[in-house]
């Protein structure tokens, strides 16, 4: 039976969750959006922006072939772009339109089930160009490439080498009489290679090449060059430009691959905010780190936590609507069969993905304002802080990307075969968050990274150096003793770092051992990286809980309380959750008992009863309008069964009563005529 709600009819299961939610569900969205402005603001750019039908398909896009799924991606991608133009520019309050607006990618979320061809042009081209660009080339190129007259891409990875970007091997060899950087892919390995939108979209691409100039190499260094005509479209001579073919998500991004056939661009088109060549060909360092070409991506890292987090926010929305309409045996046989969010087990899997969408979040915002602070610091020629920022940019990058993909599978799970459907919804949202794993720097390679600064700050902890913010926990990694277990938020929060000090402490003196042993310090190194990759993980973690507790008590200090109470106790599930996962590490840095953590485990259970009752009005709070989820399952009204229904009529294969495969080959085969 259904009922009707401010004319819309309502699964009756989730009209009674909406019922007893016992806080404001507008006040958390509140909270998340950052202020009551921001919702009003973010409204209405989702009403000007969807309420039009531009973002609906006339037919499902996963009915579509990939030649007709990508026409309709770029179809939609210009109505988007040009509504940003528009009517959005204004209205969403940035001085160029769409550049890392989360509520501007929110929305466009709802133009593409898998992505848009633009991605890239928004997310790295543009941003390339403000940060690597002198304000001359900037001038130059940033109006064109905002008014969308040149659309580019951000063409470094290459058929070889994506990690190591040291390694890359597309040459651009300065030629002094014509003024011109020959650029030349030297061997099939050296091919560009997944760049978004090169394959058909893009005439300009940002391309990551060896700089060589009077016979010397000075490493990789960013061009901007043109490679299709503005006008046919038509790749220019010397340019070899395709698309990479069918992956397993990514599907409207045409992907591409690019190689160079001694193709000449002027001189002023490098990027030489950091690094330039003088017409004569002298090579003159400006920037005063060695790594700022690298500014583009760490800008993308930081963007992905807000990103993934927004991601992991629809798939626990899809999975804990559904989860209250859906109902599944009879443990009590005289009683109704229950909600499957009845199931304690169910709650395990999902109120976890609630707390994480929301730690993720509000370490976003934290880790953009450290950004922005960085920035700002680097503008006045101080680089001081990079190495931390990209410490932690690194982990939380690594991090909030690997749970936030295992979260929404662990969301697929909760959805039982449904969840299987496209039309749920989680599959994209799995295809799109586990590339995010690996894109933008592996997940292992980016730890690593954070393990080499955790080590030195261990080291300048044990020289009794000053440390910097996020690892100053490390000062009390020399006490002797194991740190004292309490399970208070605090106390839990201590006992991670404590966690992370021990682990870094182990490598560091196997790393010690080992090279006494003969070992180099590389091998030593290299033995040593399973347990390196395990301390910077547990640095993230214990950064990220800080992080979530703190911003929490500081951004409910005036809230009603249910509303206090209810974000307690998330941030207290967070905590319980990732100590029960890691109760070897604490019992070996600890002081934990066996009997704490017998303990801790019933609190946990307690928890999840407590929040239970709230669960939709927590998943109702990302206000994730339906046009956002594209979820069979996880809509507002909760019309799942009918949606399900509606979605297998509109399969092509049910448009005639008799398949074509029937006289073709069943029946022979049958008839035994084969
Ligand atoms: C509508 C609006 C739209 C907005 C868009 C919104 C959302 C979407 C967002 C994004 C777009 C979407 C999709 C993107 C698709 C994916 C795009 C890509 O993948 S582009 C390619 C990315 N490639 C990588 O990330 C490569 C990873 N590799 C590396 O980063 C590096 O090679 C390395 C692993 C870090 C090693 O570099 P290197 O060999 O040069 O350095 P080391 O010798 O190891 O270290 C020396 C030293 O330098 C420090 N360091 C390294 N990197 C940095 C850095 N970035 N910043 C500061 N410092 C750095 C390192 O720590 C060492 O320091 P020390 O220990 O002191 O010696
Ligand atoms: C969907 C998608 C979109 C992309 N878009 C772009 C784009 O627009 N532009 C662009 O330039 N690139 C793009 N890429 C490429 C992407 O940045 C790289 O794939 C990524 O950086 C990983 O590099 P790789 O492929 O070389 O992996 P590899 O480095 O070959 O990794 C393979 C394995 O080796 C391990 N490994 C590698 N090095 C080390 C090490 N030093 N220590 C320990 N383990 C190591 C890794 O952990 C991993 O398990 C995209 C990739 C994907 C999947």
């Amino acid at each position: 039976m259904t009922q009707t709600n401010n004319n819309m009819t309502v699964n009756p299961d989730l009209a009674m969750e909406r019922a007893k939610c016992n806080f404001n569900v507008l006040e958390v969205t509140h909270i998340f959006d950052g202020g009551e402005r921001n919702t009003l603001q973010r409204k209405k750019i989702e009403d000007v922006a969807l309420n039009s039908g531009a973002s609906k398909d006339a037919l499902g896009e996963e009915h579509m072939s990939p030649k007709e799924k990508y026409e309709n991606a770029v179809r939609k991608s210009c109505i988007y772009a040009t509504m940003m133009k528009n009517e959005l520019a204004e209205l969403s309050g940035l001085e160029s339109f769409g550049v890392s607006s989360p509520v501007i990618r929110r929305t466009a979320d709802a133009f593409f089930k898998e992505v848009s061809p633009f991605l890239l042009h928004l997310g790295m081209f543009v941003p390339t160009i403000m940060g690597q660009c002198t304000p001359e080339q900037q001038s130059y190129w940033l109006p064109r490439a905002l008014d969308m007259q040149i659309i580019g891409t951000y063409a470094q990875t290459e058929l070889g080498h994506g990690t190591f970007i040291r390694g890359l091997e597309t040459t651009a060899t300065y030629d002094p009489e014509t003024e011109e950087f020959v650029l030349h892919s030297p061997t099939l390995s050296s091919y560009k290679w997944w760049a978004g939108g090169l394959g058909k979209t893009v005439n300009y691409c940002i391309v990551v090449a060896q700089l060589y100039t009077k016979g010397e190499c000075h490493g990789t260094h960013p061009f901007i060059v043109q490679i299709r005509d503005e006008d046919t479209h038509v790749p220019l001579p010397g340019i070899k430009v395709g698309e990479i073919g069918p992956k397993m998500g990514f599907n409207t991004a045409d992907n591409g691959f690019l190689g160079f056939d001694h193709y000449r661009i002027p001189r002023e088109h490098m990027l030489m905010k950091n690094a330039q060549v003088l017409k004569d060909g002298t090579y003159v360092k400006v920037a005063r780190h060695g790594k700022l070409t690298y500014g583009t991506m760490v800008f993308v890292r930081v963007v992905l936590v807000n990103e993934v987090a927004f991601n992991l926010a629809k798939a626990s929305t899809i999975a804990v609507r559904y989860s209250a309409i859906r109902r599944q045996s009879k443990p009590k046989p005289d009683e109704v069969e229950p909600q499957i969010l009845d199931y304690v087990t169910q709650q395990h899997k999902l109120f976890i993905a609630i707390a994480t969408a929301h730690a993720l979040q509000l370490c976003s915002t934290w880790l953009w304002e450290s950004f922005s602070a960085v920035l700002a610091q680097m503008k006045g020629g101080n680089t001081d802080t990079l190495p931390e920022f990209h410490a932690l940019s690194s982990c939380l990058k690594a991090i909030s990307t690997s749970d936030s993909a295992h979260l929404i599978e662990q969301c697929r799970h909760a959805c039982g075969g449904h969840g299987y459907m496209i039309s749920s919804g989680i599959p994209n949202l799995y295809n799109f968050v586990s590339a995010t794993r690996t894109y933008e720097g592996d997940y292992t390679v980016l730890l690593l990274q954070t393990a080499r600064f955790l080590v030195k700050a261990y080291e300048q902890a044990e020289a009794k150096k000053p440390l910097t913010p996020t690892v100053s926990y490390l000062a009390h990694a020399f006490s002797g003793s194991r740190a004292t277990w309490d399970n208070s938020p605090d106390g839990i929060i201590r006992s991670f770092q404590a966690l992370a000090a021990g682990k870094t402490a182990v490598c560091v003196t196997n790393m010690r051992k080992r090279m006494r042993a003969g070992l180099s310090q590389v091998d030593a190194w290299e033995m040593s990286t399973i347990q390196l990759v395990a301390a910077a993980e547990a640095h993230c973690r214990a950064v990220i809980a800080d992080t979530y507790r703190k911003e929490i008590v500081r951004l409910t200090a005036n809230s009603s309380p249910n509303v206090k109470v209810v974000m307690d106790q998330l941030t207290t599930l967070y905590l319980y959750y990732w100590a029960l996962e890691r109760t070897g590490d604490l019992l070996m840095f600890t002081s934990v008992s066996q009997k704490d953590l017998v303990d801790l485990q019933i609190a946990y259970e307690e928890l999840l009863l407590k929040i239970r009752p709230n669960a939709v009005g927590l998943v109702d709070a990302f206000d994730l309008r339906d046009e956002l989820l594209h979820s069979t399952l996880g809509s507002y009204d909760g019309r799942v069964y009918e949606r399900l229904m509606e979605e297998a009529l509109k399969s092509p294969m049910n448009k005639e009563p008799v398949s074509d495969a029937y006289s073709k080959y069943l029946r022979p085969m049958m008839k035994g005529k084969l």
